[in-house]
């Protein structure tokens, strides 16, 4: 592992480093952290810090309660986002900026170009960018829901070369080493596959939000664009000296050898599909190169409301998703052209209106 190959890395510090106790943000063991920060700056390395622990950091403001209802939850965030922010930028001297995103942010392409110029922007003039969900105003159909995913988001829209994310365990075991005393730590993932996925459980922290699953399901949206992905122990200071003399402290994900375009990784791994288009189940998958690659006789049902530029799902009538692709048609205009009986004019009217879904914009899923 050669450092010197990374330009641009992005950190993800769980909630249990920065609020441990529910009684407020601690540096306790953000120090070595921060430190690693430093030292990676000062090798020409850009960091992104994808910070959690606002809601963790703010629930000591507010009375204990055992019902903690979704909005005194985002009350809770609100308050603890400045207490979060102002204990991250009391150990650096240098400026820190912060970014609240959500998932309705980083789904709409027009808005995820803009993310990545803004964060560009504050690396290329040496702020470090502190990034968080937006948990005040998000809503279960606009949130991520967890910084594990939000900072594989974040890595791959940065263009990241390595993506550390710092739990408060070594790394991925083969089974969860606080309920197993037999777990063997995983030093390396070549393939993240259904038997790596099932090693993964949920969050066992008090504060903690995702757990092993989201960390999994994080690695492969990293690796998939070609990012080192790393999960290791926060909580040891160890942990920074051994990365920075280019050594695995955790488990590292290898990167793909042959990583996803930009426009198809971010189809599959960060937009989300906002309607449905069903097809026959004997429909070719394969996706000519040239033409048509879906006709509208084809279209067994259009659910959803979707407009033109909106991603969408297609899958079979079995189940079976094939791709998501960019629509170039609402779902209005679909659904009127797939129900027409008289097969000439809807063949005539899409030959006049354009492709339903244009090949440089489909990133095929699962293999059919
Ligand atoms: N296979 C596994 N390997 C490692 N940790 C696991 C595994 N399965 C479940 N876990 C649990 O996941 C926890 C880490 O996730 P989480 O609780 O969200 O904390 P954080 O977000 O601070 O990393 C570990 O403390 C562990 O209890
Ligand atoms: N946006 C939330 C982060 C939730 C989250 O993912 O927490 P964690 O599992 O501790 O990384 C907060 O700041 O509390």
């Amino acid at each position: 592992m050669d450092l010197s190959q990374w330009k641009r890395v992005v950190i993800k510090v769980g909630s249990a480093l920065i609020a441990p106790n529910r009684k407020g943000c601690s540096s306790h063991y953000l120090l070595s952290i921060a430190q690693f920060i430093v030292r990676l700056r000062a090798n020409g390395v850009q960091v992104v810090l994808v910070s959690s622990g606002s809601v963790a950091a703010g629930s000591h403001l507010f009375p204990e309660t055992d019902k903690v209802d979704i909005a005194l939850k985002k009350a809770m965030a609100a308050a603890g986002q400045t207490e979060m922010m102002a204990t991250w930028d009391r150990l650096f001297d240098f400026p820190t900026a912060q970014i609240l995103l959500t998932h309705g942010d980083l789904r709409d392409r027009e808005r995820y170009v803009s993310i990545r110029e803004t964060t560009f922007s504050l690396l290329n003039n040496g702020v470090l960018p502190i990034i968080n969900e937006n948990d005040t105003v998000t809503t279960d159909d606009l949130k991520v829901g967890d910084n594990d995913n939000l900072s594989a988001m974040v890595a791959a829209s940065a263009d990241a070369d390595a993506l550390i994310i710092c739990s408060d365990v070594d790394g991925l075991y083969d089974k969860n080493p606080n309920t197993h005393d037999d777990a063997v730590l995983l030093p390396e993932v070549t393939t993240i596959d259904s038997r790596i996925f099932a090693m993964g459980g949920g969050a066992t922290s008090a504060v903690g939000t995702g757990g092993m699953k989201t960390k999994i399901e994080a690695a492969e949206k990293a690796t998939s664009h070609g990012i080192d992905t790393f999960i290791v122990n926060g909580f040891k200071a160890t942990t920074f000296n051994t990365l920075l003399e280019g050594e695995n402290p955790g488990t590292h994900f290898r990167p793909y050898a042959k990583p996803m375009q930009e426009d198809v990784h971010w189809m599959t791994h960060t937009a989300s599909e906002q309607g449905e288009v069903v097809v026959d189940n004997d429909f070719d998958t394969t996706f000519a190169v040239e033409g048509e690659q879906l006709t509208s006789d084809e279209i067994v049902e259009v659910n959803g409301n979707f407009s033109v530029g909106d991603t969408i799902l297609l899958r079979k009538d079995d189940g079976t998703r094939i791709a998501k692709a960019r629509s170039n048609y609402s779902s209005c205009l679909l659904s009127f052209i797939a129900d027409q009986d008289d097969r000439e004019f809807a063949d005539e009217f899409q030959n006049r209106t354009g492709p339903i879904i244009s090949k440089k914009n489909i990133a095929v899923l699962e293999k059919q």
